[in-house]
C-alpha cells in the first residue's frame, strides 16, 4: 500500500476513494480498522470512520488506531479526509485529529485544504466557499451537528488545534507546484505547522498535490487528493465495473436540500414510501415492513424518511436530537439487513451518518471501488452478489437516484 487515508465518514471516504480510483490507484475502502492485513495488489486503502461528530478524544483514538495499521501496510505518506464544508465545531474533531496524525508521524508541513471545485467548494485567501457564497451564508451555518459559522478556515482551526495556522494564498498557488512549495517552506519556517492552501480549480489541486510529494501527512477533502495518484506513477484509466444483475433498493435518511430535490423527483418516475419519524420511534412501523414493501414494489423503489428542516426541528425537539437519530439509523440498518437477505443486490443510500448505519448493518468489510456515478459518489462492490452507492447528502445531481442505479446495474 502506497497511499493511506483516514476518512472521518463513510459517504466522504468513498468520495476520496473515488478521486484516487479515478487518478488510477486499485483502491479499496475499509469498514473501519481492519483486523488483517490488506490484499498485496491495494495501492491506495482508504479506512472509513465514523469519527466526524464522536467526542474528540475518541475521534484521535479511532484515527491512531487506524494510522497504525496503514503504516503496517507499508504507506509511504498518510490522507486525512474531512468534509469540503470543514464540519466541525470549535472542538473538532479536524484540529485534534490533525495535530495527533501529524505528531505521530513527525509532519511539519501539514497542508489543509477542503476545497472541490467539482462541487463548488473553494478556499480564497483562507475562506471556504460553497459555490458563490462563503461557508458561513451557505446554509452550513445551520447545520444540526456542526454549523459552520465562520468561513475563515485558518481562524476555525486555530480553534480546534494546539499548533500555529499559517496559509499561502492563492496568487502563489497559482504559479505552480514550485511556487506552492517555496511557500509551505516559507510557512513552515514561520513556526506554522498546519498551513491552508487556496485552491479554486482542479488545475491548483493538482500543483499543491505535486507539491506534496513526499510529504508523510496531507489533510483535505477529496479533492486535495487529485495530484496524489500522479506522485506514485498511476495515470487516470476508466475504472473496471461489472454491473450487477438483480433487485435494486434505494433508501434515504438524508434531510439535506439536494437529497430533498432527488426525492422529489424520483417519486416522480418510481415507488416511493415516505417513512415518518414518529412511527420509527414510537415502533408502529416495522422494518420488515418497509423491506417487503421495497421487496415487492418495482423499478428503483425508494424508502425515504427526508423530510424539511421544520419537520425534522418538531422530531428532535419532541424526542431529542440523538435519540431520533439513532433510532432512524437503526431503523434502515435493519430494512438494509432484511433487503439483503431477502434477495436485493443493489443497495443505494442517501445520507452520511445513514450510510454508515447501512453498512455497519450489512456488516461490509473492504469496499471495491467502481466508476463514478456523479462528483464525489462512486459505485462500490461489497461482495460477488452486492454492490452498493453511498452519497453524501449534498451530492449528486436530480435524477440521482435512478442514474445511481444505471451505473449500479452496469447500464451506462
Ligand atoms: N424525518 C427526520 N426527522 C428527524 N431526524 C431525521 C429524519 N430523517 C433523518 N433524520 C436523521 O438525520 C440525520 C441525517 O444525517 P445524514 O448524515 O444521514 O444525512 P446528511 O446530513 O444529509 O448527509 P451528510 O452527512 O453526508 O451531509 C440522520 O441521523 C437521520 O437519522
Ligand atoms: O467532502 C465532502 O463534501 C463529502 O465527501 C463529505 O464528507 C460529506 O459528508
Amino acid at each position: 500500500m502506497l497511499l493511506g487515508c483516514i476518512g472521518d465518514d463513510f459517504t466522504g471516504s468513498s468520495d476520496l476513494a473515488n478521486t484516487l480510483a479515478k487518478g488510477g490507484m486499485r483502491t479499496v475502502q475499509y469498514t473501519g480498522t481492519p483486523d488483517g492485513p490488506a490484499g498485496m495488489d491495494v495501492q491506495a486503502g482508504v479506512v472509513a470512520l465514523k469519527s466526524r461528530s464522536v467526542d474528540p478524544a475518541e475521534a484521535v483514538a479511532q484515527s491512531l488506531a487506524a494510522l497504525a495499521w496503514l503504516r503496517a501496510q507499508g504507506c509511504e505518506q498518510i490522507y486525512f479526509k474531512y468534509c469540503s464544508t470543514f464540519d466541525s465545531t470549535p472542538e473538532g474533531n479536524i484540529g485534534p485529529v490533525a495535530d495527533a496524525l501529524a505528531e505521530a508521524l513527525d509532519a511539519h508541513k501539514v497542508i489543509v485544504c477542503p476545497a472541490f471545485p467539482g462541487t463548488g467548494r473553494s478556499v480564497y485567501q483562507g475562506h471556504l466557499f460553497v459555490n458563490d457564497r462563503l461557508l458561513n451564508e451557505s446554509g452550513m451555518q445551520n447545520h444540526p451537528l456542526t454549523p459552520m459559522t465562520d468561513a475563515d478556515i485558518r481562524r476555525w482551526l486555530t480553534r480546534q488545534s494546539r499548533f500555529d495556522v499559517g496559509h499561502v494564498s492563492a496568487q502563489r498557488v497559482f504559479g505552480g507546484a514550485e511556487e506552492i512549495s517555496l511557500a509551505l517552506d516559507e510557512e513552515h519556517k514561520a513556526g506554522n505547522r498546519h498551513i491552508v492552501v487556496d485552491a479554486i480549480r482542479d488545475e491548483d489541486l493538482i500543483e499543491m498535490g505535486k507539491a506534496a510529494k513526499g510529504f508523510r501527512l496531507i489533510t483535505g477533502g477529496s479533492g486535495a487528493a487529485l495530484g496524489l495518484p500522479g506522485n506514485f506513477g498511476c495515470t487516470a484509466a476508466p475504472v473496471p465495473w461489472a454491473g450487477q444483475a438483480g433487485k435494486s433498493v434505494a433508501l434515504s435518511g438524508s434531510c439535506s436540500t439536494a437529497t430533498r430535490a432527488q426525492v422529489a423527483r424520483h417519486a416522480s418516475h418510481h415507488p416511493t414510501r415516505e417513512i415518518v419519524a414518529a412511527d420509527v420511534i414510537e415502533g408502529r412501523l416495522s422494518p420488515k415492513e418497509i423491506a417487503d414493501w421495497l421487496l415487492t414494489a418495482s423499478g428503483v423503489p425508494l424508502a425515504y424518511s427526508s423530510a424539511e428542516p421544520e419537520t425534522v426541528t418538531k422530531v428532535q425537539e419532541r424526542y431529542g436530537r440523538e435519540r431520533s437519530s439513532k433510532a432512524l439509523e437503526t431503523f434502515f440498518s435493519e430494512v438494509a439487513k432484511l433487503a439483503v437477505r431477502g434477495g436485493a443486490s443493489r443497495i443505494i443510500s442517501a445520507g452520511g451518518e445513514t450510510s454508515g448505519a447501512v453498512v455497519e448493518g450489512l456488516g461490509l468489510g473492504a469496499l471495491e471501488i467502481g466508476p463514478e456515478i456523479d462528483p464525489g459518489v462512486p459505485a462500490l462492490r461489497a461482495g460477488p452478489d452486492l454492490v452498493v452507492a453511498l452519497k453524501s447528502g449534498n451530492f449528486g445531481a436530480e435524477d440521482f437516484f435512478q442514474k445511481a442505479d444505471s451505473v449500479l446495474a452496469g447500464d451506462v
